[in-house]
C-alpha cells in the first residue's frame, strides 16, 4: 500500500473535496478523499480572518494540540491540519454513522442497550480526558458521531460547527448546562457527570429532562433540579437509578466515572465493545 513521506506536508492538492458535512461561524467541514491513498478523512476549513477578528489563535492552537494528542477509540481523531494565505484546514477522522442525534430522532428514542452502550463510551472516553488532565470535553448531542459499526464518537474541538441538517433548535439551549454553570460558579469536571445523567434521560425519553418553553423556565428547573420520570415502559429502574445519582445539585455528590461504568445497569445492557449495531 501506498506510504506518505511523514515529513512533506499535506496542502489542498491532496484532497479531493466531496459534500459538506456542517458548517458554523469558523468556516465547513467537508467530505474528502487523500488522493494517493484514498483514505477518507472530515475537512474542517477555518478562515483565517474570523481566528483574526476573534482573536482566537491560541484557543485553536490549544485546541488542536490536545485534539491531536487524544487517542482513545471514543474521540474522534485529528490526524493533522495545514493552511494556504486564507485558511486552516483541520484534518479529521471522518464517521461514516454521522449524528447519533440523527439515530435518537428518527427512533424517538433509542433502547436501553443503545443508550447504556453510548453512556459507558463517553464515560470511558471522559475518564481517560480527564486522566490527561483535559476537561470540560463539551459534550452537546450535536457533538456526539457514530463510526460505520455504531461506535460513539465525540467530534469536538471547542469549534462547534452547526451541522447541515435539524439541530438549528440546538444551539444556545440550556437544556445540557449544570446548576453550577447556569448559576456561573465555578466548574471541574463534575460538569460532565451531569451532563451524562441528561444524555441518558434524552436517550431514553426522547427529550432532555428540564426542557421548556423558555429559556427561563428550563434554568429555573435546572437549578432545582426538577427532575420528574413520565410513566414509559423502555425505562427499567435501574436506568432513574443512575440518572438520578447523576442529576444531583451537588457536585461532589454525583456518581464518579468510575462509579457510572460499575452501575448494574450499565453492566447489564451495555456492549462490552461499545459497538451497537443499529
Ligand atoms: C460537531 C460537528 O462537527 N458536526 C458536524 C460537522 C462535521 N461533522 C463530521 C465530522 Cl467532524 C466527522 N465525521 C463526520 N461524519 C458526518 C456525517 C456522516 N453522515 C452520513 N452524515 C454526517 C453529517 N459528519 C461528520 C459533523
Amino acid at each position: 500500500p501506498y506510504v506518505r513521506d511523514p515529513e512533506k506536508p499535506f496542502s489542498l492538492a491532496d484532497f479531493e473535496i466531496g459534500r459538506p458535512l456542517g458548517k458554523g461561524k469558523f468556516g465547513r467541514v467537508y467530505l474528502a478523499r487523500e488522493v494517493k491513498s484514498h483514505f477518507v478523512v472530515a475537512l474542517k476549513v477555518i478562515f483565517k480572518e474570523q481566528i483574526e477578528k476573534y482573536k482566537l489563535h491560541h484557543q485553536l492552537r490549544r485546541e488542536m494540540e490536545i485534539q491531536t494528542s487524544l487517542r482513545h477509540p471514543n474521540i474522534l481523531r485529528l490526524f493533522g491540519w495545514f493552511d494556504d494565505d486564507e485558511r486552516i484546514f483541520l484534518i479529521l477522522e471522518y464517521a461514516h454513522g454521522g449524528e447519533l442525534y440523527g439515530l435518537l430522532k428518527e427512533n424517538g428514542h433509542l433502547t436501553e442497550q443503545q443508550a447504556a452502550t453510548y453512556i459507558s463510551s463517553l464515560s470511558q472516553a471522559l475518564a481517560y480526558c480527564h486522566g490527561k488532565c483535559v476537561i470540560h470535553r463539551d459534550i452537546k448531542p450535536e457533538n456526539l458521531l457514530l463510526d460505520h459499526e455504531g461506535r460513539l464518537k465525540i467530534a469536538d474541538f471547542g469549534w462547534s460547527v452547526q451541522s447541515s441538517n435539524k439541530r438549528k433548535t440546538m444551539c444556545g439551549t440550556l437544556d445540557y448546562l449544570a446548576p453550577e454553570m447556569v448559576e456561573n460558579k465555578d466548574h471541574d469536571h463534575a460538569v460532565d457527570n451531569w451532563t451524562l445523567g441528561i444524555l441518558c434521560y434524552e436517550f431514553l425519553y426522547g427529550n432532555p429532562p428540564f426542557e421548556a418553553e423558555s429559556q427561563k423556565d428550563t434554568f429555573k428547573r435546572i437549578v432545582k433540579v426538577d427532575l420528574s420520570f413520565p410513566d414509559n415502559p423502555n425505562v427499567s429502574a435501574e436506568a432513574k437509578n443512575l440518572i438520578s445519582q447523576l442529576l444531583v445539585k451537588d457536585p461532589s455528590k454525583r456518581l464518579s466515572l468510575t462509579k457510572i461504568m460499575q452501575h448494574p445497569w450499565i453492566v447489564k445492557n451495555a456492549d462490552p465493545k461499545g459497538v451497537c449495531l443499529i
